[in-house]
């Protein structure tokens, strides 16, 4: 389908057979990014950016970076003992909540919980210190609402050139505020470990490896593939950006559908619990590899749930013929991964919540998500599919099964699965209108009278 926004072409793909032909086929014509003056104002210009970088020598070398130094699966396991931490703090909180038989706003704990993972990756221990955790949760949010608002220049391009304006006024000062805080504090938190660095000077490889986040790994290479300082920035902003809120989002709807079915939570807890040794106290990563439901649960929720349901928007660099129509150059292109993920015509019931079908013997047991089965394209496909799936992987997983260990869970006195509200509202992420409040109940403790 072809819709022309303003004055400019929007190709939407919505089939996993169109999917293919774009994100596969015709994958380096199709590898682009339209140009947006939002990202370009917030970061630090087309030429330093990552994730809305136009497709060239640049983003190439930092896709390179990234992929090789920051989210590998063996870097992203060396964080596993970061998040382990991260997990026993919000169970220490959940404990204290249940013993009060107290509700829990869980959007705002996942959400807190996904950023603190990122955050402790990204800077190491101290990352909460002078509260910089929130101070990045904040500006993430501030960085979620400016890229998603409507923009003219991004409909109508060579009106605002003539306009000579960026937007207006208003939005031009809030970006450019935005800006300015993301780089003081980026800049506070780069000065930090270049100091620490300098002290540290020295020690032996083993020590320095095992104390680096990703800002030590960053630095350490940097020169090496002759990336600039504001690059730096730009990826570590686009890591915030990228990780938090997709992360959050999943577990989120994760537990929103285990809500609404309470069968696959009970069995989804049988199994977490009886594949974890008697007497932890929490699950550990090591425990999760047995947990096949577990995997079923999260894929059924990123088929039903993907947090970004158009991907991120790609741009064509060429004339390309696809099934007898010319896609012309500069035409930008919308995945629709949320129509491709509930299409009837690869899914049986397609709009159920049915882990089973990706378990033995489950109609989609073969599907996966990791950029070959066109018809499942939570983390997209191709050259710019999702870099951090292994890290989003992680940080989901391990928080849902501890969830499901520790505690069992009830929704606030007086409402019924039937009354969750699914409404939604749409950005670049999609999320729930309505927070999820739900009351936990600590695992194995006798309620109180008993
Ligand atoms: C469950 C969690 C996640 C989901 C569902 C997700 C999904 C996606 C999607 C759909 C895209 C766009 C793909 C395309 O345009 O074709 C993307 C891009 C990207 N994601 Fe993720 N993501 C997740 C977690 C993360 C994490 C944890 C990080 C970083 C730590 C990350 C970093 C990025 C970056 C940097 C890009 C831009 C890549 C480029 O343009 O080359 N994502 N992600």
């Amino acid at each position: 389908m072809l819709l022309r926004l303003g004055t400019v072409p929007n190709l939407i793909v919505s089939s996993p057979h169109a999917a293919q032909a774009v994100l596969r086929t015709h994958d380096n014509v199709f590898a682009s990014r339209p140009p947006s003056i939002v990202v370009d104002n917030l970061q630090y210009g087309p030429s330093s950016n990552f994730g809305g970088a136009p497709y060239g020598e640049h983003w190439r070398q930092v896709r390179k970076f990234v992929s090789t130094h920051l989210l590998t699966a063996k870097k992203v396991n060396s964080y596993h003992l970061a998040r382990q931490e991260e997990v026993r703090l919000v169970m220490a909180k959940l404990r204290k909540a249940a013993a009060a038989s107290a509700e829990v706003d869980i959007s705002e704990m996942v959400n807190a919980f996904s950023n603190d993972v990122v955050c402790h990756a990204v800077s190491g221990k101290f990352f909460r210190a002078e509260g910089r955790n929130k101070l990045f949760r904040e500006l993430i949010v501030v960085n979620a609402t400016l890229s998603s608002g409507f923009v003219l220049e991004n409909y109508f391009p060579g009106v605002a050139i003539l306009l000579g304006m960026f937007t207006t006024w208003f939005m031009k000062n809030k970006v450019a505020e935005a800006h300015r805080r993301w780089d003081e504090l980026l800049e506070n938190i780069i000065c930090d470990h270049e100091r620490r660095s300098s002290k540290h000077r020295g020690d032996s490889a083993d020590q320095e490896q095992s104390a680096a986040d990703f800002i030590d790994v960053m630095l350490s290479v940097q020169q090496e593939y002759g990336i600039t300082m504001e690059s730096v920035k730009s990826i570590l902003m686009d890591i915030f950006d990228a990780g938090t809120n997709t992360s959050s989002l999943v577990l989120e709807y994760a537990m929103v559908e285990l809500m609404r079915n309470p069968y696959i939570r009970t069995k989804l807890q049988d199994e977490v619990r009886k594949m974890t040794p008697k007497g932890q106290e929490i699950v550990s990563e090591d425990n999760l590899a047995s947990m096949s439901y577990l995997r079923a649960v999260v894929k059924e929720t990123l088929r039903l749930h993907p947090p970004a349901p158009l991907l991120l928007p790609h741009q064509s660099m060429a004339d390309c013929d696809i099934d007898g129509y010319t896609i012309p150059s500069g035409t930008r292109v919308i995945i629709n991964s949320w129509a491709i993920n509930r299409d009837p015509e690869s899914w049986e019931n397609a709009d159920e919540f049915i882990p089973e079908r990706f378990m033995d013997g489950g109609s989609a047991v073969d599907i996966d998500f990791k950029g070959n089965n066109f018809q499942f394209i939570p983390f997209g496909a191709g050259r710019r599919m999702c870099p951090g799936l292994n890290f989003g992987l992680a940080t989901v997983e391990i928080m849902l099964a501890n969830l499901m260990y520790c505690f069992d869970w009830d929704l606030p006195a007086g409402m019924d699965k039937e009354d969750i509200d699914m409404t939604e509202v749409f950005g670049l992420t999609v999320h729930r209108k309505e927070k999820l409040v739900l009351v936990p109940k600590e695992h194995g403790t006798v309620p109180h009278g008993m």
